[in-house]
């Protein structure tokens, strides 16, 4: 009898002992042919549709151990730069400036080209008496200077009046008092954040529009830059469709700093083209997407509500984060009407002056945000890459007095 149980559970053993090897093996070698729950990097980037997407980004590349995420400011920090990948034919790409400081490295050419009202102001204010005609003076300069006339009476009446209470002909206060009145009428208090971060599940959308050759393009470009670095992610839309020049500008400023871009056919629906951009911009999930439209008269009817549809489409897939106006800081006053026409229709956020190196009214900064009240969130500064500045009043102003 102890023999048959003894025998029993040898047998018994055996057989959970041959169960056991046959199980175990094969788990683990379903472990080993298990598919990665991480797809291939390529895979990832999401389809262009009806839209190319082209330019030189190569694929990020993600170190061992680091957890896949969608590309965003962080995620990026957390990546190597790509230059420093050897197995891949990377173009080189450019390093663009830091957005901090620029606008002090631009202080020269802000200060040459707006010496004549900087100076004038202050050697009116120099003399030993300042009377109807020295008064006179100050407003005439101000006024050349684009500065506009209700904000021009508003700065000589508050300087007169302090200059009469303090009693002073102390140049450095003089000057002081100057900057001041200066600062105040270019609206310190303005929000002037570009609203440039993305939402949970949304990257953040920025539309460019102006007229005919006041540097759309050139600002996208450069804006770009400013934005990769400041470590973001960005996807251009040219819809521009109008001329294939255009969205080969976009490209080459894109491809400098590995940013796509996405293109549609010439003469194609721009809408549809910036439809596409957001879309795929959505997919990759970058943080910016950059849209470039074509030139358009704020005269024509037509061209005008092409923007409204434009806007509209864009809108579809939520709304659009900041609209910005570039206008051309040497038309002058005509800029201004401009600016109305197309606040009115595509609900503006921010204006982008450029070409404030080549005029010496830089008066204009004052009046467009008074008349529109919206900031003025950028400043072109000239043809370079990098010579595009977040606009700050009171480094303005010092440039401007020297
Ligand atoms: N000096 C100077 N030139 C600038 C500045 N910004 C743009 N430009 C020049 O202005 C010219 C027109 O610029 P674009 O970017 O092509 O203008 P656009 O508005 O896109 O033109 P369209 O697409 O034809 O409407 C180019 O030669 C630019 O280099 C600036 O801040 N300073």
């Amino acid at each position: 009898m102890l023999e048959f149980l003894l025998i029993s559970i040898a047998i018994v053993v055996v057989a959970v002992g041959a169960l056991v090897g046959l199980v175990f093996p094969r788990a683990r070698r379903n472990r080993e042919i298990a598919p990665p729950t991480v797809p291939p990097l390529d895979e990832r980037g999401g389809s262009s549709g009806g839209a190319t997407a082209v330019g030189t980004r190569p694929p990020l590349l993600q170190p061992p151990g680091v957890p896949d995420v969608q590309p965003s400011v962080e995620a990026d920090a957390l990546v190597p730069p790509v230059s420093t990948a050897p197995q891949l034919d990377v173009p080189e790409l450019d390093v663009p400036e830091p957005t901090a400081g620029r606008m002090q490295r631009l202080r020269a050419r802000l200060a040459r080209s707006q010496t004549s009202l900087g100076r004038g102001l202050l050697s009116v204010l120099a003399r030993d008496r300042l009377d109807e005609d020295a008064w006179e003076e100050i407003e005439e300069a101000l006024l050349t200077a684009d500065v506009g006339i209700r904000p021009t009476t508003e700065i000589v009446e508050r300087l007169r009046n302090r200059t009469q209470v303090l009693g002073t002909r102390d140049p450095a206060q003089l000057r002081s008092l100057l900057a001041e009145e200066l600062v105040t009428a270019l609206q310190p208090e303005l929000d002037r954040t570009l609203r440039t971060i993305p939402s949970t599940d949304q990257p953040s959308v920025v539309l460019v529009v102006g007229v005919n050759g006041t540097g759309k393009t050139t600002t996208c470009g450069k804006l770009a830059r400013v934005l990769v670095a400041d470590g973001r992610t960005v996807l251009l839309g040219a819809a521009d469709t109008f001329r294939a020049a255009a969205a080969d500008q976009l490209q080459t400023w894109g491809a400098r700093v590995g940013a796509d871009t996405i293109r549609g056919p010439e003469g194609g629906d721009p809408a549809s083209v910036a439809f596409d951009a957001v879309r795929v911009g959505r997919e990759r999930g970058v943080d910016t997407v950059l849209i470039d439209t074509a030139g358009r008269l704020h005269t024509k009817v037509g061209l005008m509500d092409e923007l409204g549809k434009l806007k509209r489409v864009i809108e579809k897939h939520g709304p659009i984060d900041e609209t910005l106006l570039v206008l051309d800081a040497t038309t002058g006053q005509n800029g201004l009407t401009q600016a109305r026409v197309f606040t009115e229709v595509a609900d503006v956020t921010g204006v982008v002056l450029t070409k404030l190196d080549g005029t010496a009214k830089g008066g204009i900064v004052i009046s467009v945000q008074r008349e529109l009240g919206v900031p003025v969130k950028l400043i072109g500064l000239g043809e370079g890459a990098d010579d595009l500045a977040p606009f700050d009043p009171v480094e303005f102003v010092d440039a401007l007095l020297g």
